[in-house]
Formats: C-alpha cells, structure tokens, sequence
C-alpha cells in the first residue's frame, strides 16, 4: 500500500451541486452532414465524423473516503479514448466509487472526501475553476438498475437531460435528437410508433435503453456503466453490448461488471481492483483485455479471472 496523503492535500467536497448554468448557444448543422443517419443533436455532436469529441479520462493518484474509512488509495488509471475500459474486482473493492468520481457524483455523499485528480482530455474536472455541471455533461452516467422517469413518455425521457441543463431547442431538432439517441440506444425500432407512452410501460432491457438514449442526449464525451446489464436477462444483455460496442466509436465507455465474460466480450482495456482485508482498494493491475484474461501478470489476477474467488 502507498503512503496515505497528507491531510492537508484532501478536500472535503460540497454536497450541494452547482446551480445550472444558462443554456449554451445552438452549434450550426455540420457542413456536409449526411441525413440518412440521425445525429445526435443539431452540433457535430458525437458522430463518428467528429474525432475531436471523443476524449480521454485520467484518473491520477485517486484516494478516497467516506469518513474516515479510507476506500480507495492512490489509484491512477488511464481510459483510452473511443474504448471501452472495464472495471472488475470482488464486491466492496471501490470500483463504483471510482466510477462515481470520475463524474462528481462521489461528492454527493456527505461525508466523502478525494484527493487526487480526474483529467478529461487533460483538463481536471476537480479543479475549482471548473462547474459541475460541465463534468455531469461531459461525463454521462448510467446505473445498475434502469431509471427512467416512469410516467414521463419515451420522448420526454430522452429529453429530460437538456432540460436539467436548461438547453432549448425547436421542436424538430427535438425531434431529430429523440431519434438520434434512441438509435444509437438501440431502441429506435421497437418503440418509435410510441413515443408518447410512458417510459415506465418498457421491459427492464428496453428500460435500461431508454436510460443509455437519455444520457446520450446532453452528448456526453465519457459514458459510465456501473454493472448496467445485472438486473437484466440475457438477450435484453446482449442487445445492450451490441449497443455499447456500437458507441465505442463515438464515446468513450467506463463499465463496472461482475461479469468477467461480459468484461472479455465488450472490453479492449481492464483494470483489476482488489481491496486486502481491512486495506482500502487498489488496481493490482490493468492492461489489454485478452492479455489480462488469457496471461494474467499477478496470481491474484489469474485468480479472480478464474473465478477462484470474489
Ligand atoms: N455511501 C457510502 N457511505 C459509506 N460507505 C460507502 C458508501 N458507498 C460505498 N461505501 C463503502 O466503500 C467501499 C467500496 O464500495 P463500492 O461500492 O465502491 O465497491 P464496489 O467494488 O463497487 O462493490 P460492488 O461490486 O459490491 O458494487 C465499501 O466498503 C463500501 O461499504
């Protein structure tokens, strides 16, 4: 274990998210946009024609706590951009709680604390001069167990981010968006002669769709999955990796999972977390997916890929 930081370098960070900002200016439509395929929004967006967009996540020297239990120790891990980067380790390791840092949510805990940085494209989204609510944009998030707003239609779902933001938009970029997202969700086809139904009407897998178009719509850069296909069976699970897989393109994606062939199926990146009895949770390794999988460098790696235990 390394040494613990100093209590000078933590910071107790506020409960209270940042109020919303105004909403931003409308971008112009790209030049040469093709109108075969659905953007998602009226901006260059995250097409696969918009490389710029997709960014790389860097967590350096993370250590974390929820009082004084100390969770996490200096964890430093980059997520490549346009991959997808897979999280694993037994149960109470810290991954969600990495996770949760890489987009602020750690600090709605009231009694967290962090030290450490968390660099979007080299620009740490802690540092005090930045809003909140950029990093909630930029870094999309969604969870265990789908949540859409049940009595909100499949439409009002997908757009229920912007509104958070306070962004607006004419009805027909509405629109476009609505179709965009819930194509590259994956969810298009099965309910666009419904738009206006509630959302809380889909199965679980549709659900946990409708949530992955909604965090789509405020056209993230980073996409966090903590374990999101666990409370679903396994078709409504394939179609969520094939859809993930298809993202990668235009996103890049952090996914929590349990599920060590789901991790070898969707993943190109893995980082192993392990937390020793009483220690808090480290990354005893990470690398390339097959490699960790098929010639593990630590025996605990080996182990746990094995299923020997967690
Ligand atoms: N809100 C919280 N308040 C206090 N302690 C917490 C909180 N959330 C998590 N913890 C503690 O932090 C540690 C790491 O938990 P975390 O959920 O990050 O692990 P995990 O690896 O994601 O586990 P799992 O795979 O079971 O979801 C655990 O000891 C847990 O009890």
């Amino acid at each position: 274990m390394s040494t613990p930081h100093a209590d000078a370098e933590t910071a107790t960070i506020p409960a209270v998210p940042a109020p919303l900002p105004p909403p931003p200016p409308p971008a112009p439509p790209a030049a040469g946009a093709s109108t075969d395929v659905p953007r998602l929004g009226p901006a260059t967006s995250v097409d696969p024609g918009a490389p710029d967009r997709l960014a790389e996540i860097e967590a350096r020297d993370i250590t974390a706590w929820f009082g004084d239990h100390k969770v996490l120790d200096r964890v430093s891990l980059t997520m490549a951009a346009g991959g997808i980067t897979a999280l694993i380790g037994p149960s109470g390791c810290g991954k969600s709680t990495f996770l949760r840092i890489l987009n602020r949510m750690h600090e709605l805990v009231p009694s967290a604390k962090l030290a450490g940085e968390v660099l979007l494209d080299g620009e740490d989204i802690y540092d005090p001069g930045k809003r909140l609510i950029d990093a909630r944009r930029s870094i999309g998030m969604v969870f265990q167990k789908p949540n859409p707003f049940p009595a909100m239609s499949i439409r009002e779902n997908v757009l229920a981010g912007l509104k958070l933001t306070g962004t607006r938009m004419r009805r027909t970029d509405k629109d476009a968006l609505v179709e965009a997202c819930l194509v590259k969700g994956g969810l298009w086809n099965e309910v666009k002669d419904r738009l206006d139904a509630p959302g809380g009407g889909l199965s679980g897998g549709q659900q946990q769709r409708l949530c992955i178009a909604r965090s789509l719509a405020i056209r993230p850069r980073v996409l966090l999955m903590d374990e999101p296909c666990s409370a679903l069976d396994p078709t409504s699970t394939r179609v969520i990796e094939e859809t993930m897989l298809e993202l990668a393109q235009e996103v890049t994606i952090v996914i929590v999972t349990h599920n060590m062939q789901q991790a070898a199926r969707v993943s190109d990146q893995c980082a192993f977390f392990l937390a020793s009895q009483g220690q808090p949770g480290v990354i005893v390794e990470h690398g390339d997916t097959t490699a960790m999988f098929q010639s593990p460098q630590d025996s605990r790696t080996c182990d746990y890929v094995n299923g020997r235990f967690g």
